[in-house]
């Protein structure tokens, strides 16, 4: 009994001896001022060992870092864990920084160091000369497979159609939610140019390597803890442990399976796809430079094709849902855009990227759409690979940087009324669409601007259009409007919502092709 009672104390005493140290610390951290030379900073929200992160909206933390700006200015400087976050929000800072080769990093996180074995494998969340050469080999790939060419515009068309059916056979008198076609039908898209092979909505196989996907990209989450302390993922069912088997699921039930059934068929002179392509090449180096000095190997090939899925999939169906549910919500966009679409193609045929031009309205509406969803607000953060110089400010290595691209797609200097749904910012006064505004930077800027972004402009592009020509969508009958509140991760979704899209609705159904 007497050492229970010296137990209870005793921990009592520690507890309040934590307590009193973390007041401390933090009445000192508050009186003591910022570090030289970093840009400012919020000073009351720093404790030991966590410093901001107990303060950081995870759910909305690009509109959090806004706010903040508004105190601290275009750069200011977070504590997150054991890493110093440099946020950055204003436009031009963000396009010179991200230009500088020594802010071409990724952040050295216990959960991207699993995935990336510290940041040596695939594209994504690579870096350094690993980063370069797997970036050089992609994107002349997928320019071979036709990125940003009329031959990936038929993939898409052949999807589209698909998507179409599904949702014609929806149940369409109580709604249904076309995130889960939308996504299936996006993702069969890259997986086409990566794998080859075509995957339907009803695989099972492919359904469970989405909803995969979902979790990751929710672990992956900017602000999430266990990225910026490490010692949480040793916690029993920590999200880092979630992670890691999913990854390790992924990796080896589907994606070295895959790669393997590659090279038992391969044809080195008829190359199908990426993977093939991967492989004639890692032969090709091997042969001339040797397996051991060859930077290409069959482990950067599987991280390298779940980057592609990965960041071919979440972010432009996001983006598809956002443009679904923005067209619900503002019908007289809807109806400019079926009469454009009605006297320009006709509904004999799917609409087309070669349309376009004679489609301002259209094209205004989706580029709106990427602007309205900005569905990668935080970008994919990036750090600095040595001490820098930023704005003045001195920025040490391994800092986080985190650029507010949301900020900017929403930031009234740039945009008049940002908040309102209005295609028309797009058009000039002929009616002619502005395609480049400088301030339009949702696919990031610099060094790593996004791989995709030709694929994901055809792709929202062709599904609004031809989903558009063939119904009028609207929430299900005595539903409420869906708003648009989201769900952050790594990417910005909108929260599940119904729609109906019985074509009957305006008569649309003669459409025939
Ligand atoms: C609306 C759709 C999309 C948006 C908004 C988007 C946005 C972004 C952003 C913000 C980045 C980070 C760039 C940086 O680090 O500064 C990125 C990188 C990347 N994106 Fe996209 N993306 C989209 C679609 C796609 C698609 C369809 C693909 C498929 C090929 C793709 C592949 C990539 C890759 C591989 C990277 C990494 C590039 C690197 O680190 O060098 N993205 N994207």
């Amino acid at each position: 009994m007497g050492l229970l009672v010296l137990d209870t104390s005793y921990v009592g005493s520690a507890a309040l001896f934590g307590c009193v140290f973390v007041v401390l610390w933090y009445l000192w951290n508050l009186l003591r001022g910022l570090p030289a030379g970093l840009p400012p900073g919020p000073r009351w929200c720093r404790l030991p060992v966590v410093g901001s992160l107990p303060w950081i909206d995870n759910k909305q933390m690009h509109t959090q870092l806004r706010d903040w700006a508004k105190v601290y200015g275009g750069i200011y400087h977070l504590q997150m864990g054991n890493l110093l976050a440099i946020v950055l929000h204003d436009l031009n800072l963000i396009k010179k920084t991200f230009a500088m080769d020594e802010c071409s990093g990724r952040p050295d996180t216990a959960l991207l160091n699993y995935y990336t074995q510290n940041r040596t494998l695939g594209v994504l969340f690579s870096q350094g000369d690993v980063w370069r050469e797997n970036r050089r080999f992609t994107l002349s790939c997928l320019r071979d497979f036709g990125m940003g060419k009329f031959t990936l515009e038929s993939k898409i068309s052949e999807e589209v159609k698909i998507l179409l059916e599904v949702f014609e056979h929806e149940d369409n008198v109580t709604g249904f939610d076309p995130h889960c076609h939308v996504i299936t039908s996006i993702s069969a898209i890259i997986c086409s140019i990566v794998f080859g092979k075509h995957y339907t909505h009803d695989d099972p196989d492919f359904r469970q390597y989405l909803s995969v996907l979902d979790e990751q990209v929710e672990y992956l989450s900017n602000g999430a803890a266990v990225s910026f302390l490490p010692f949480l993922g040793a916690l029993p069912g920590s999200p880092l442990t979630k992670f890691k088997n999913n990854w390790d699921w992924l990796r080896t039930v589907w994606l070295e399976k895959e790669i393997e059934e590659h090279k038992q068929t391969i044809d080195a002179n008829h190359p199908r796809d990426f993977i093939d392509c991967y492989l004639i090449k890692m032969q090709a180096m091997e042969n001339s430079e040797g397996k051991s000095r060859s930077c290409m190997s069959e482990k950067q090939l599987t991280t390298l094709v779940a980057d592609l899925f990965g960041a071919g999939t979440e972010t432009t169906s996001n983006t598809l849902t956002w443009g679904l549910l923005y067209m619900m919500r503002y019908p007289h966009v809807q109806q400019k855009i079926q009469a454009e679409l009605d006297d320009v193609v006709g509904r004999g045929r799917l609409p087309t990227t070669k349309d376009k031009p004679d489609l301002p309205y259209t094209h205004a509406t989706v580029l709106e759409i990427l602007r309205c969803s900005t569905v990668v607000p935080l970008g994919v953060l990036r750090a600095t690979t040595q001490d820098t110089t930023l704005a003045g400010y001195d920025i040490p290595k391994h800092a986080v940087l985190i650029p507010n691209l949301w900020a900017v797609s929403h930031d009234p200097r740039y945009w008049d009324k940002p908040d309102e749904f209005r295609p028309e910012r797009f058009l000039d006064a002929d009616g002619k669409v502005m395609t480049n505004r400088e301030a339009l930077i949702l696919f990031s800027s610099g060094t790593r601007i996004c791989l995709g972004e030709l694929l994901a402009r055809a792709e929202v592009f062709l599904y609004i259009a031809c989903v558009l020509q063939r119904f009028t969508i609207a929430p299900p009958e005595g539903s409420t409007m869906p708003d648009e509140r989201g769900k952050l991760g790594i990417t910005w979704a909108p929260l599940s919502y119904k729609l109906n899209c019985d074509c009957s609705l305006k008569q649309r159904c003669s459409i025939w092709y």
